[in-house]
Protein backbone atom coordinates (compact mmCIF):
# COMPACT_ATOMS: atom_id res chain seq x y z
CA UNK A 1 0.00 0.00 0.00
CA UNK A 2 1.66 3.38 -0.83
CA UNK A 3 -0.41 6.64 0.59
CA UNK A 4 0.66 10.10 -1.04
CA UNK A 5 0.07 12.71 1.41
CA UNK A 6 -0.03 15.89 -0.63
CA UNK A 7 0.65 19.89 0.38
CA UNK A 8 0.60 18.93 3.97
CA UNK A 9 2.32 21.21 6.86
CA UNK A 10 4.68 18.95 7.80
CA UNK A 11 6.04 19.25 11.86
CA UNK A 12 8.34 17.09 12.73
CA UNK A 13 10.45 17.67 16.22
CA UNK A 14 13.30 15.24 14.73
CA UNK A 15 14.52 17.36 11.85
CA UNK A 16 12.78 20.62 13.09
CA UNK A 17 11.05 20.84 9.65
CA UNK A 18 8.13 23.29 9.60
CA UNK A 19 6.28 23.46 6.77
CA UNK A 20 4.49 22.70 3.22
CA UNK A 21 5.57 18.98 1.43
CA UNK A 22 4.28 16.01 -0.12
CA UNK A 23 4.56 13.07 2.23
CA UNK A 24 4.93 9.59 0.50
CA UNK A 25 4.31 6.71 2.59
CA UNK A 26 5.02 2.94 1.46
CA UNK A 27 4.64 -0.03 3.09
CA UNK A 28 4.91 0.65 6.79
CA UNK A 29 7.35 3.30 6.03
CA UNK A 30 7.86 7.14 5.41
CA UNK A 31 9.52 6.55 2.19
CA UNK A 32 9.70 10.02 0.82
CA UNK A 33 9.65 13.82 2.18
CA UNK A 34 10.18 16.38 -0.53
CA UNK A 35 8.22 20.11 -1.89
CA UNK A 36 6.93 17.79 -4.97
CA UNK A 37 6.21 14.17 -5.32
CA UNK A 38 4.98 12.88 -8.28
CA UNK A 39 4.84 9.13 -7.77
CA UNK A 40 1.79 7.15 -8.23
CA UNK A 41 0.22 5.86 -5.08
CA UNK A 42 -2.48 3.85 -3.98
CA UNK A 43 -4.27 6.43 -2.11
CA UNK A 44 -3.52 10.37 -2.48
CA UNK A 45 -5.25 13.07 0.49
CA UNK A 46 -4.70 16.17 -0.68
CA UNK A 47 -3.89 17.78 2.74
CA UNK A 48 -3.53 21.67 1.94
CA UNK A 49 -4.53 23.43 5.46
CA UNK A 50 -3.82 20.80 7.52
CA UNK A 51 -0.84 19.66 9.52
CA UNK A 52 1.01 16.43 9.08
CA UNK A 53 2.20 15.54 12.78
CA UNK A 54 3.60 11.90 14.16
CA UNK A 55 1.31 10.11 15.55
CA UNK A 56 0.50 10.87 19.29
CA UNK A 57 2.03 8.33 21.68
CA UNK A 58 -0.49 8.27 25.20
CA UNK A 59 1.91 7.05 27.74
CA UNK A 60 -1.05 6.68 29.98
CA UNK A 61 -4.25 4.82 29.08
CA UNK A 62 -6.81 2.66 31.15
CA UNK A 63 -8.14 0.21 28.22
CA UNK A 64 -9.51 -2.07 30.68
CA UNK A 65 -9.31 -5.30 29.20
CA UNK A 66 -9.15 -7.51 30.13
CA UNK A 67 -11.78 -8.37 33.08
CA UNK A 68 -13.49 -5.24 32.69
CA UNK A 69 -14.95 -4.59 29.23
CA UNK A 70 -17.63 -3.16 30.38
CA UNK A 71 -15.41 -0.06 30.66
CA UNK A 72 -13.65 -0.65 27.18
CA UNK A 73 -12.10 -3.20 25.18
CA UNK A 74 -8.62 -3.52 23.14
CA UNK A 75 -11.29 -2.67 20.29
CA UNK A 76 -12.65 -0.19 21.04
CA UNK A 77 -10.00 1.60 23.45
CA UNK A 78 -7.90 1.35 19.90
CA UNK A 79 -10.51 2.98 17.87
CA UNK A 80 -10.90 5.80 20.16
CA UNK A 81 -7.36 6.06 19.73
CA UNK A 82 -6.90 6.16 16.49
CA UNK A 83 -10.25 8.73 16.14
CA UNK A 84 -7.95 10.84 18.39
CA UNK A 85 -4.90 10.81 16.28
CA UNK A 86 -3.42 8.60 18.98
CA UNK A 87 -1.39 5.59 16.97
CA UNK A 88 1.11 3.96 20.07
CA UNK A 89 -1.17 3.12 23.49
CA UNK A 90 0.51 2.77 26.67
CA UNK A 91 -2.11 0.57 28.55
CA UNK A 92 -2.09 0.61 32.22
CA UNK A 93 -2.02 -2.93 33.78
CA UNK A 94 -4.97 -2.12 36.75
CA UNK A 95 -7.17 -4.59 34.53
CA UNK A 96 -8.84 -7.89 36.27
CA UNK A 97 -6.52 -9.74 36.75
CA UNK A 98 -3.91 -7.05 37.19
CA UNK A 99 -0.80 -7.44 34.54
CA UNK A 100 2.07 -8.71 36.54
CA UNK A 101 3.17 -11.33 34.94
CA UNK A 102 5.45 -12.19 31.85
CA UNK A 103 2.10 -14.18 30.33
CA UNK A 104 -0.37 -11.54 30.92
CA UNK A 105 1.78 -9.13 29.12
CA UNK A 106 2.36 -11.25 25.99
CA UNK A 107 -0.91 -12.39 26.02
CA UNK A 108 -2.52 -8.79 25.51
CA UNK A 109 0.06 -7.86 22.93
CA UNK A 110 -1.03 -11.10 20.92
CA UNK A 111 -4.53 -9.96 21.64
CA UNK A 112 -3.50 -6.26 20.59
CA UNK A 113 -2.37 -6.45 17.42
CA UNK A 114 -5.60 -8.06 16.20
CA UNK A 115 -8.17 -6.07 17.55
CA UNK A 116 -6.39 -2.75 18.23
CA UNK A 117 -6.17 -0.29 15.32
CA UNK A 118 -3.37 1.17 17.42
CA UNK A 119 -0.07 -0.51 18.46
CA UNK A 120 -0.45 -1.79 22.18
CA UNK A 121 2.77 -1.43 24.83
CA UNK A 122 0.99 -3.61 27.86
CA UNK A 123 2.55 -2.24 31.05
CA UNK A 124 3.26 -4.52 34.08
CA UNK A 125 2.26 -3.73 37.65
CA UNK A 126 5.34 -2.91 40.09
CA UNK A 127 3.97 -5.77 42.97
CA UNK A 128 1.73 -8.81 42.37
CA UNK A 129 -1.77 -8.07 42.17
CA UNK A 130 -1.23 -4.47 43.03
CA UNK A 131 -1.16 -5.47 46.28
CA UNK A 132 2.19 -4.26 47.56
CA UNK A 133 3.07 -6.46 49.34
CA UNK A 134 6.11 -8.78 46.76
CA UNK A 135 7.59 -7.54 43.49
CA UNK A 136 6.15 -8.81 40.20
CA UNK A 137 8.22 -10.66 37.56
CA UNK A 138 9.59 -7.36 36.24
CA UNK A 139 12.16 -8.72 34.52
CA UNK A 140 9.45 -11.54 32.92
CA UNK A 141 7.45 -8.36 31.92
CA UNK A 142 10.14 -6.43 30.74
CA UNK A 143 11.46 -9.23 28.23
CA UNK A 144 7.61 -9.22 26.79
CA UNK A 145 7.90 -5.88 25.42
CA UNK A 146 6.67 -4.07 28.06
CA UNK A 147 8.65 -0.71 28.39
CA UNK A 148 7.70 0.73 31.57
CA UNK A 149 6.31 -0.53 34.97
CA UNK A 150 3.45 1.01 36.80
CA UNK A 151 1.43 0.51 40.29
CA UNK A 152 -0.93 2.90 38.67
CA UNK A 153 -4.23 3.82 40.23
CA UNK A 154 -2.58 3.92 43.62
CA UNK A 155 1.21 4.15 45.10
CA UNK A 156 3.37 1.64 46.25
CA UNK A 157 3.61 3.23 49.53
CA UNK A 158 6.22 0.59 51.20
CA UNK A 159 9.45 2.38 49.87
CA UNK A 160 11.77 -0.13 50.31
CA UNK A 161 9.81 -2.87 48.28
CA UNK A 162 9.60 0.13 46.04
CA UNK A 163 12.88 0.94 45.68
CA UNK A 164 13.61 -2.89 44.97
CA UNK A 165 10.91 -2.66 42.24
CA UNK A 166 13.19 0.50 40.79
CA UNK A 167 16.20 -1.55 41.14
CA UNK A 168 15.02 -4.65 38.91
CA UNK A 169 13.32 -2.08 36.30
CA UNK A 170 16.62 -0.22 36.00
CA UNK A 171 18.01 -3.67 35.74
CA UNK A 172 16.01 -4.81 32.94
CA UNK A 173 16.57 -1.31 31.13
CA UNK A 174 12.60 0.44 31.78
CA UNK A 175 11.03 3.10 33.09
CA UNK A 176 9.29 3.32 36.67
CA UNK A 177 5.60 5.27 36.10
CA UNK A 178 4.91 6.70 38.77
CA UNK A 179 0.92 7.69 39.97
CA UNK A 180 1.42 10.20 43.40
CA UNK A 181 -0.88 9.56 46.01
CA UNK A 182 0.00 9.24 49.58
CA UNK A 183 -2.87 7.05 50.11
CA UNK A 184 -2.91 7.37 54.27
CA UNK A 185 -3.60 11.25 53.78
CA UNK A 186 -6.98 11.01 51.54
CA UNK A 187 -8.89 10.44 54.11
CA UNK A 188 -11.86 10.29 52.23
CA UNK A 189 -11.36 13.15 49.67
CA UNK A 190 -12.76 13.66 46.95
CA UNK A 191 -12.16 16.61 45.16
CA UNK A 192 -9.76 19.35 45.76
CA UNK A 193 -9.83 20.75 49.30
CA UNK A 194 -11.14 24.43 48.66
CA UNK A 195 -13.99 26.43 49.36
CA UNK A 196 -15.82 24.76 46.63
CA UNK A 197 -15.27 21.35 48.21
CA UNK A 198 -16.84 23.53 51.52
CA UNK A 199 -19.63 24.43 49.26
CA UNK A 200 -20.11 21.14 48.15
CA UNK A 201 -20.38 19.81 51.60
CA UNK A 202 -17.61 16.88 50.30
CA UNK A 203 -14.10 16.32 51.52
CA UNK A 204 -10.74 17.31 49.92
CA UNK A 205 -7.71 16.07 48.41
CA UNK A 206 -4.55 18.38 49.67
CA UNK A 207 -2.28 19.10 47.41
CA UNK A 208 0.37 17.16 49.62
CA UNK A 209 -0.85 13.92 49.09
CA UNK A 210 0.16 14.77 45.66
CA UNK A 211 3.85 15.96 46.63
CA UNK A 212 5.04 13.85 49.32
CA UNK A 213 5.45 10.73 46.89
CA UNK A 214 6.49 12.87 44.00
CA UNK A 215 9.67 14.60 46.35
CA UNK A 216 10.30 10.24 47.31
CA UNK A 217 9.94 8.85 44.65
CA UNK A 218 12.01 11.45 42.94
CA UNK A 219 14.61 10.46 45.92
CA UNK A 220 14.00 6.81 45.05
CA UNK A 221 15.14 7.66 41.37
CA UNK A 222 18.40 9.04 42.57
CA UNK A 223 19.42 6.31 44.54
CA UNK A 224 18.55 3.76 41.97
CA UNK A 225 19.12 5.52 39.52
CA UNK A 226 15.97 4.49 37.77
CA UNK A 227 14.17 6.16 34.37
CA UNK A 228 11.07 7.96 36.10
CA UNK A 229 8.12 8.93 34.80
CA UNK A 230 5.64 11.52 36.79
CA UNK A 231 1.87 10.01 35.87
CA UNK A 232 -0.55 13.03 35.75
CA UNK A 233 0.94 15.79 37.81
CA UNK A 234 -1.85 18.44 38.84
CA UNK A 235 0.13 20.87 41.12
CA UNK A 236 2.65 23.69 41.59
CA UNK A 237 5.04 22.16 43.55
CA UNK A 238 5.39 19.03 41.22
CA UNK A 239 6.68 21.25 38.92
CA UNK A 240 8.90 22.36 40.89
CA UNK A 241 10.52 19.30 42.04
CA UNK A 242 10.44 18.04 38.27
CA UNK A 243 12.49 21.69 38.11
CA UNK A 244 14.93 20.62 40.78
CA UNK A 245 15.22 16.86 40.12
CA UNK A 246 16.26 18.04 36.32
CA UNK A 247 18.76 20.48 37.08
CA UNK A 248 20.45 17.77 39.07
CA UNK A 249 20.52 15.96 36.20
CA UNK A 250 18.30 13.02 37.34
CA UNK A 251 16.19 10.63 34.97
CA UNK A 252 12.93 12.53 35.55
CA UNK A 253 9.95 13.04 32.90
CA UNK A 254 6.45 14.48 34.05
CA UNK A 255 3.49 14.28 32.46
CA UNK A 256 0.34 16.92 32.60
CA UNK A 257 -3.18 16.08 31.17
CA UNK A 258 -5.26 18.30 29.65
CA UNK A 259 -8.07 18.64 32.26
CA UNK A 260 -5.15 19.73 34.87
CA UNK A 261 -4.22 22.38 32.47
CA UNK A 262 -7.19 23.70 31.62
CA UNK A 263 -9.95 23.15 34.49
CA UNK A 264 -10.02 24.56 38.24
CA UNK A 265 -11.91 23.12 40.53
CA UNK A 266 -14.19 26.09 40.41
CA UNK A 267 -15.46 24.47 37.11
CA UNK A 268 -16.84 21.89 39.36
CA UNK A 269 -20.43 24.24 39.62
CA UNK A 270 -22.60 21.08 40.62
CA UNK A 271 -22.32 17.93 42.46
CA UNK A 272 -21.46 16.05 38.89
CA UNK A 273 -19.65 12.41 38.94
CA UNK A 274 -17.93 13.63 35.40
CA UNK A 275 -15.53 16.42 37.28
CA UNK A 276 -14.16 13.59 39.25
CA UNK A 277 -10.74 12.50 38.68
CA UNK A 278 -7.26 11.52 40.34
CA UNK A 279 -6.04 13.20 41.01
CA UNK A 280 -8.85 16.09 41.22
CA UNK A 281 -8.67 19.67 39.18
CA UNK A 282 -6.96 22.20 41.46
CA UNK A 283 -6.67 26.03 41.58
CA UNK A 284 -5.91 28.29 39.25
CA UNK A 285 -2.39 28.79 40.49
CA UNK A 286 -1.74 25.03 39.93
CA UNK A 287 -3.11 25.62 36.55
CA UNK A 288 -1.03 28.18 35.78
CA UNK A 289 1.99 26.13 37.14
CA UNK A 290 1.32 23.61 35.25
CA UNK A 291 0.61 25.88 31.48
CA UNK A 292 4.34 27.52 32.12
CA UNK A 293 6.19 24.32 33.04
CA UNK A 294 4.70 22.80 29.82
CA UNK A 295 5.53 26.26 28.17
CA UNK A 296 9.21 26.27 29.48
CA UNK A 297 10.06 22.76 29.05
CA UNK A 298 9.70 20.85 32.61
CA UNK A 299 6.86 18.99 32.29
CA UNK A 300 7.60 16.79 28.76
CA UNK A 301 4.42 14.79 27.87
CA UNK A 302 0.79 15.47 27.32
CA UNK A 303 -0.93 12.60 28.00
CA UNK A 304 -4.57 11.18 28.58
CA UNK A 305 -5.11 9.33 31.89
CA UNK A 306 -7.83 7.82 29.47
CA UNK A 307 -9.92 6.38 32.57
CA UNK A 308 -13.67 4.95 30.47
CA UNK A 309 -16.36 3.68 33.14
CA UNK A 310 -19.92 3.14 32.67
CA UNK A 311 -22.60 5.55 32.64
CA UNK A 312 -24.26 3.84 35.89
CA UNK A 313 -20.39 4.94 37.74
CA UNK A 314 -20.16 8.21 36.73
CA UNK A 315 -24.00 9.43 36.73
CA UNK A 316 -23.68 9.61 40.62
CA UNK A 317 -22.87 12.17 43.11
CA UNK A 318 -19.13 13.16 43.37
CA UNK A 319 -18.89 11.14 46.51
CA UNK A 320 -19.98 7.84 45.03
CA UNK A 321 -18.54 8.03 41.59
CA UNK A 322 -15.59 6.47 40.11
CA UNK A 323 -12.52 8.14 39.72
CA UNK A 324 -11.39 9.14 35.98
CA UNK A 325 -12.96 10.29 32.83
CA UNK A 326 -12.28 9.46 29.60
CA UNK A 327 -9.48 11.60 27.19
CA UNK A 328 -8.39 9.71 24.06
CA UNK A 329 -10.55 11.50 21.58
CA UNK A 330 -10.58 14.81 23.03
CA UNK A 331 -6.73 15.43 23.60
CA UNK A 332 -5.62 16.95 20.40
CA UNK A 333 -7.90 19.30 19.94
CA UNK A 334 -8.05 20.55 23.46
CA UNK A 335 -4.71 20.93 23.65
CA UNK A 336 -4.74 22.92 20.69
CA UNK A 337 -7.28 25.16 21.10
CA UNK A 338 -6.18 25.60 24.75
CA UNK A 339 -2.34 25.65 24.40
CA UNK A 340 -1.34 25.93 20.60
CA UNK A 341 -4.05 28.97 19.35
CA UNK A 342 -3.51 30.92 22.72
CA UNK A 343 0.61 30.96 22.42
CA UNK A 344 1.12 28.86 25.23
CA UNK A 345 2.68 25.79 23.00
CA UNK A 346 3.77 26.32 19.41
CA UNK A 347 2.46 23.08 16.82
CA UNK A 348 5.40 22.35 17.28
CA UNK A 349 6.17 21.95 21.05
CA UNK A 350 2.44 20.19 20.37
CA UNK A 351 4.15 17.70 18.63
CA UNK A 352 6.98 17.29 20.82
CA UNK A 353 4.93 16.49 24.21
CA UNK A 354 2.58 14.44 22.32
CA UNK A 355 4.71 12.38 20.35
CA UNK A 356 8.09 12.79 20.26
CA UNK A 357 8.96 12.79 24.07
CA UNK A 358 6.65 9.97 24.77
CA UNK A 359 8.75 8.03 21.83
CA UNK A 360 12.04 9.30 23.31
CA UNK A 361 10.70 7.89 26.69
CA UNK A 362 9.79 4.65 25.52
CA UNK A 363 13.07 4.31 23.44
CA UNK A 364 10.88 3.99 20.75
CA UNK A 365 13.91 5.34 17.87
CA UNK A 366 11.48 4.94 15.01
CA UNK A 367 8.13 6.44 16.12
CA UNK A 368 7.56 9.99 17.25
CA UNK A 369 9.30 11.72 13.97
CA UNK A 370 7.78 12.66 10.15
CA UNK A 371 10.90 11.74 8.58
CA UNK A 372 12.30 10.06 5.93
CA UNK A 373 12.76 6.14 6.95
CA UNK A 374 10.58 6.58 10.16
CA UNK A 375 7.37 4.27 10.88
CA UNK A 376 4.38 6.07 9.33
CA UNK A 377 2.26 6.42 11.90
CA UNK A 378 1.09 9.76 11.44
CA UNK A 379 -1.86 12.31 12.02
CA UNK A 380 -3.69 14.46 9.58
CA UNK A 381 -4.78 17.14 11.50
CA UNK A 382 -7.05 20.41 10.24
CA UNK A 383 -6.51 23.32 13.19
CA UNK A 384 -9.72 25.31 11.68
CA UNK A 385 -12.24 22.74 12.14
CA UNK A 386 -14.24 24.29 15.02
CA UNK A 387 -17.18 22.24 16.39
CA UNK A 388 -18.53 20.96 19.99
CA UNK A 389 -17.15 18.03 21.87
CA UNK A 390 -20.23 15.47 21.22
CA UNK A 391 -19.58 12.48 23.64
CA UNK A 392 -21.61 10.87 21.72
CA UNK A 393 -19.12 10.51 18.89
CA UNK A 394 -16.76 8.88 20.85
CA UNK A 395 -16.05 5.33 19.87
CA UNK A 396 -15.21 4.88 23.31
CA UNK A 397 -17.29 2.81 25.16
CA UNK A 398 -16.83 5.64 27.69
CA UNK A 399 -18.92 8.77 27.74
CA UNK A 400 -17.56 10.34 31.11
CA UNK A 401 -16.11 13.38 30.15
CA UNK A 402 -16.25 16.92 31.49
CA UNK A 403 -15.69 18.67 28.21
CA UNK A 404 -19.15 17.31 26.37
CA UNK A 405 -20.45 20.51 24.31
CA UNK A 406 -17.37 22.68 25.17
CA UNK A 407 -16.01 24.63 21.95
CA UNK A 408 -13.04 23.82 20.62
CA UNK A 409 -10.37 23.95 17.01
CA UNK A 410 -8.65 21.22 15.41
CA UNK A 411 -9.79 17.71 14.18
CA UNK A 412 -8.15 14.73 13.23
CA UNK A 413 -9.01 14.16 9.51
CA UNK A 414 -6.99 10.61 9.06
CA UNK A 415 -4.88 8.72 11.15
CA UNK A 416 -2.49 6.49 9.48
CA UNK A 417 -0.90 3.47 11.59
CA UNK A 418 1.89 1.16 9.69
CA UNK A 419 1.03 3.50 6.71
CA UNK A 420 -1.81 2.30 6.99
CA UNK A 421 -5.10 4.76 7.18
CA UNK A 422 -6.55 3.13 10.48
CA UNK A 423 -9.14 5.94 10.73
CA UNK A 424 -10.51 8.87 8.36
CA UNK A 425 -13.12 11.89 9.08
CA UNK A 426 -16.81 11.49 7.73
CA UNK A 427 -18.69 14.24 8.34
CA UNK A 428 -21.82 12.48 9.14
CA UNK A 429 -24.02 15.70 9.79
CA UNK A 430 -24.14 16.29 6.13
CA UNK A 431 -25.88 13.41 5.24
N1 LIG B 1 -7.25 8.73 37.14
C1 LIG B 1 -8.31 8.20 37.69
O1 LIG B 1 -9.09 8.92 38.28
N2 LIG B 1 -8.58 6.88 37.59
C2 LIG B 1 -7.76 5.85 37.04
C3 LIG B 1 -6.64 5.47 37.95
C4 LIG B 1 -5.47 6.42 37.93
O2 LIG B 1 -5.07 6.93 36.88
O3 LIG B 1 -4.86 6.65 38.98
C5 LIG B 1 -8.63 4.64 36.73
O4 LIG B 1 -8.10 3.55 36.53
O5 LIG B 1 -9.85 4.79 36.62
ZN1 LIG C 1 -2.95 7.36 38.46
ZN1 LIG D 1 -4.30 6.35 35.22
Amino acid sequence: MTVLIKNGHVVDPLTKKDGVYDVLVEGKKIQKIAEKIDEKADRVIDARGTYVLPGFIDLHVHLRDPGLEYKETLETGGRAAVHGGVTTICAMPNTKPVIDSREKVEAVHERAVKESPAHVIQLGAVTCGQEGKELADIAGMAAAGCHAISEDGKSVMNASLYRKGMKEAKKAGISVFAHCEDITMVEGGVMNADENAKRLGLKGITNSVEDVIVARDILLAKETGVRLHLCHCSTKDSVTMVEMAKKEGLPVTAEVCPHHFILTSDDIKEDDGNFKMNPPLRSREDVEALRMGLKNGIMDVISTDHAPHSEEEKNRSIEKASFGIVGLETSAALTYTELVKTGVLSIMDMAEKMSYNPAQILGLTEKGAVAEGKIADLVIFDPDANYKIDKNTFFSKGKNTPFDGREVYGRVEYTLADGEIVYEYQDTRKV
